[in-house]
């Protein structure tokens, strides 16, 4: 029998992930999400066609329980389910910094959680998520989990001592690129170009670049070279972008993200 998935909070993240759920094939009767809402609750079940349920509904109906409220809501979700997880039920947790230790203070003894931490390209199945297994977590619960997050892109499992820097690199990751585009844009503007050519090629440049980074097996730093001609224009920009520190600046912002990461459990502990 297809086992059970509940998505518990149906927000960004959530909604990504039980539509990516949707598309892998995954048949609605098998499928569960609560939402905070009534508004929301028939938004998504117009558009994925799963049917909303109460959280504790969900908690001992499903065999895997995927939490993807935000950090500061969990405590209570936790507490809402905690008396209704069964003790085989696979928890999986998508919130940033929350430990496993998190969950396991906070459900009955035994059950298995694992941490995950997905980005936004879940929405077009090219996701990255990462994936830690808590103290009562298989290896066979790790890939259970990591089987549902690979319907809708990559999976990789660290140790949960890596996760911090992980959700600052990939969690964060989508953002970061969004942050260039749009800054290349006003580049652009600044060069003179109308604002809606200067966005198209901002995107259609750093597609062209997500794509040969994923696709030709070639290094950055061999790319890059690959553009940068003797005494052209892009060694012009690297200068600059050397001379403005945007490498450090980069080190620094994955170092806070990383850190803030680090802070969320005890936040809210
Ligand atoms: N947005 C992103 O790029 C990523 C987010 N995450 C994690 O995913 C989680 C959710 O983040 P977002 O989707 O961005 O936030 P969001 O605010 O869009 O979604 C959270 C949803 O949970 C609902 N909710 C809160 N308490 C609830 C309860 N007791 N019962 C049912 N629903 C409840 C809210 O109404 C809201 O719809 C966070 O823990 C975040 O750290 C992880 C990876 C990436
Ligand atoms: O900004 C955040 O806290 C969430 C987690 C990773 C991406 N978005």
């Amino acid at each position: 029998m297809t086992c059970k998935v509940a998505v518990l909070g149906a927000g960004k993240m959530g909604e990504a992930l039980l539509g990516g759920l949707v598309r892998s094939g995954r048949p609605a009767p098998a499928l569960g999400v609560t939402c905070r809402r009534k508004a929301r609750a028939a938004e998504i079940e117009a558009r994925h066609g799963v049917a909303p349920m109460g959280n504790a509904e969900a908690a001992a109906w499903a065999d895997v329980l995927v939490l993807a409220v935000k950090p500061q809501d969990m405590g209570a979700l936790l507490a809402e389910i905690a008396p209704a997880i069964a003790p085989g039920t696979l928890l999986i947790s998508v919130a940033a910094g929350l430990t496993t230790a998190f969950f396991e203070e906070r459900v009955p003894a035994g059950v298995a959680v694992v941490r995950a931490m997905p980005n936004t390209a879940v929405l077009v199945d090219e996701g990255m998520t990462v994936l830690s297994g808590g103290s009562h977590a298989s290896q066979q619960q790790v890939e259970q989990a990591a089987e549902l997050f690979r319907g809708v892109g990559h999976t990789l499992t660290v140790p949960e001592s890596q996760q911090d820097a992980a959700t600052a690199l990939s969690g964060s990751g989508p953002a970061y690129f969004y942050f260039l585009v749009e800054a290349m844009t006003d580049a652009g503007v600044l060069l003179g170009l109308p604002r809606d050519k200067a966005h198209e090629l901002a995107v259609r440049s750093s597609v062209g670049a997500s794509v040969m980074l994923r696709d030709c097996g070639t290094h950055p730093v061999e790319l890059r070279a690959a553009v940068t001609s003797p005494a052209g224009t892009t060694i012009s920009a690297v200068r600059e972008l050397e001379r403005h520190g945007v490498r450090a600046a980069l080190m620094a912002a994955l170092e806070a993200a990383r850190d803030r990461s680090g802070e969320l459990a005890t936040s809210y502990a």
